[in-house]
This record gives structure tokens, sequence and C-alpha cells, in this order.
């Protein structure tokens, strides 16, 4: 029987370390997840990674799910640990902004991995119009907020820490409701445990455009590696550009490097992404988003803020948003009102000029 960890017992760590020792040898699984995909129909993939293969699937409960299924390869040991990585890393951690995990089932030479099935495509997919109707700057701001609690969540309130180290956009998913769930813990790693110690070192993983680089330089990793990533990540929400853009000019190649450029020589509104709608609301945030990506992108670790302390001057930013955009509406509608006094003023001078009433009269004034 495919064993699907209920949330509850995700949680008895304890249960979970000694199925990880034990294995689980699920050999009537795998019939069943067979069953559930249509013997991984490519009719239900809905994507593929670098190290392996996803299908939306429904379980003989009625529950949709996705099942990403590894690229088991004997000679390539890599792609099995990055996914027992994730199964790993899965079970520590219940957060509303990140992908919900239920079991996995590992099986002679199948490694599958259940998880929540998200089904509003990835936030890359909508910068790039593939999916939804364009993002508006508040929606934006909420996803960037969504990320920003569940990167906090991972390095302050999961014991030891873990870093994602894969940060991007193709791996933050959207429900249909616009909120973020941060995806693919192919690469975590838990943090440091000793309070003593300051980093671990490790292997460079992660994706090109979003690696910290006192990492790449040092192989010291820390929380900071994440809030690095993240600037880039706020960069690509704003400009609707992808971190390394080969086909442009070469100043525009690097869009950080591009983007944070503009916002020092006084133009942010130059990087902002056109599909944005341009109001004193709007180009206020994205010149406050580009402020906050600037210190997440500080070359050394210690000038970056804490993602909680992103979170925050996030909530800053939308509070500021919504305060200006209220105002414009309320002014807007004054406006409105005013000008309906106006009218209506000239209405009775027109009427009392010409000694006329009722309706007509106002089809009159409105010629
Ligand atoms: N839980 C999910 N619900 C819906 N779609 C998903 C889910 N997880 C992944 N996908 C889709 O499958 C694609 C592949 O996901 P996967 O995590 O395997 O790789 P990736 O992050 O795109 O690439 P890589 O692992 O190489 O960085 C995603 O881009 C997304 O479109």
């Amino acid at each position: 029987m495919i064993k699907l960890i209920q949330i509850k017992d995700m949680f008895r760590v304890k249960k979970f370390h000694l199925d990880v020792r034990e294995g689980i040898h699920q050999d009537r699984g795998v019939p069943r997840i067979y069953k559930a995909t249509g013997k991984f129909s490519p009719a239900n993939k809905i994507g593929e990674g670098g190290f392996g293969t996803v299908y939306k699937a429904q379980l003989e409960n009625g529950l949709t799910v996705a099942v990403k299924r590894a690229k088991v390869d004997k000679y390539d040991p890599s792609l099995s640990a990055v996914f027992k990585n994730e199964i790993l890393t899965l079970s520590k951690i219940e957060h509303l902004n990140l992908v919900r995990f239920y079991g996995y089932v590992e099986h002679e030479a199948e490694l599958i991995i259940v998880i929540e099935y998200i089904s509003n495509g990835t936030l890359r997919e909508h910068l790039d119009g593939k999916c939804g109707n364009g993002l508006e700057i508040a929606e934006r701001l909420d996803i960037a907020i969504d990320i920003a609690h569940a990167i906090s969540y991972l390095h302050t309130y999961t014991d030891p820490p873990i870093i994602h180290r894969d940060i991007k956009a193709s791996n933050i998913l959207l429900t249909d409701k616009l909120r973020a769930k941060v995806a693919d813990f192919g690469f975590a790693r838990l943090g440091v445990e000793d309070p003593g110690t300051t980093h671990i070192s490790t292997q460079i993983k992660g994706t090109a455009g979003y690696l910290d680089p006192e990492y790449l330089r040092t192989y010291q990793l820390t929380e900071k590696s994440d809030v690095y990533s993240f600037g880039v990540l706020l960069v690509e929400i704003i400009t609707g550009r992808r971190p390394i853009e080969s086909k442009k000019r070469l100043d525009e190649r690097v869009t950080t490097r591009w983007a944070l450029k503009r916002l020092n020589d006084g133009e942010a509104v130059v990087a902002m992404d056109s599909r944005l709608g341009r109001s004193v609301g709007s180009i206020q945030a994205v010149e406050e988003v580009l402020k906050l990506a600037r210190q997440c992108l500080a070359p050394s670790r210690q000038s970056r803020p804490s993602m909680r302390k992103c979170a925050e001057v996030l909530w800053g930013i939308r509070k500021e948003v919504r305060e200006i955009s209220s105002l414009s509406n309320a002014a807007s509608s004054s406006s409105f009102h005013t000008a309906n006094l106006i009218e209506t003023h000239q209405t009775k001078s027109l009427q009392s000029l010409f000694g006329i009433e009722g309706s007509d009269s106002l089809m009159f004034v409105s010629l």
C-alpha cells in the first residue's frame, strides 16, 4: 500500500527517520501511482526538472496530487541523492507558503514523491505571460511577501534552520488565488546547529544568475545565500525579466546590475515591467522594492537583511501602496462628486436662465 504520510504524522520525526533508515519498500504503492498517473501518461505530465518528471495524478480517495518521478540512473547516484534530500526536507516542514508533502514511494528502480498539486503554474510562467492575465503590482507584492514568509519560516522556525539554495521564479508555484508556494527542495541544506559556527562549507548548488557571489567564492553557505537569491527574485518580479537576458544589449544582460543602475540613477521607473500599470503607488512600490533588492544583493552577507526583515519591509511597502491607492480612489470619487456638483449647479443655472425644467433640461445640458 502506498505510504501517504499524514500531515500530523510528518512531525513525528522519529517515525520518519525510522522510515528513511529502513526504506519503504512499498511494492503495492507503485501500481497505485501507476494507476493514479495513467501509467505515467504523457497526457498527465505537467513539468520536467533536472532530476525528474512531474505528473498530475488523482488518488483513489479523489485527492489530486503532483507526483514527482526521479530519473533514477544507477550510474549517477547524485540524482537519487537529490530526491532523498527533498524527501527529508519536505518531511520536516509545514507552512501555508511551502508546497505540502504527502508521502513517497521507494521501490526497486522507482523513487517517487507525492506532493500537493498547485494548479496555476509557476511565477516565471506568469511573468512570461504564459499563464494568467498579467500580475499587477499589488499581486506581485503579495507574492513577494508569501515567498518572504516561506523562507523566513525555513530560516527561523525550523530547528536546525533550512537553507533552500534554489530560490528562483520557476520554483515558485501559484494557486488560483495567486498565493505563492515555494517548491523544489532537492538542494536544501540544514543550516548550522551550533551557535558558535557561522557557516557550512559545502559544494556549490543552485541556479546560475541567482547564486550568492560570496558563497561562490568561499564555498561558505549561510541563510544569507537565500537572501541574495531572494534579491534577484525581487528584481525579476519588478522587471519581469529573467536574471540573465543573453539576447539583450551588453549593459542589460545581467538584470540585477541593469535594474540597480536605473535605481541609483534615480530612474527606477525605467526598470519597471512594461506590463505593470503606472500609478503613483506602483512607481513608488517599484522604487522601494528595488531598494530592498539592493540590500539583499549586497556583496557581503553581513550587510544583507534577514528574511524576516525583508518580510517586514515588504509589509510596509504594501501598506503604503494600499494607502496611496485608497487616497487616489477617494480623490477621484471626490473629484467626481465635485464635477457632479458643478454640473448640477450649471444645470440649475441654465434651467433658470432658459426657464425650463425636468429631463429635457438635462439632455440640453449634456448636449
Ligand atoms: N506541486 C506541483 N504542482 C504543480 N506543478 C508542479 C508541481 N511541482 C512541480 N510542478 C511543475 O513541474 C515543473 C518541474 O518541476 P521540478 O521541481 O521537477 O523542476 P524545476 O524546478 O522546474 O527544475 P530543476 O529541478 O531542474 O531546477 C515545474 O516547473 C512546474 O511547472
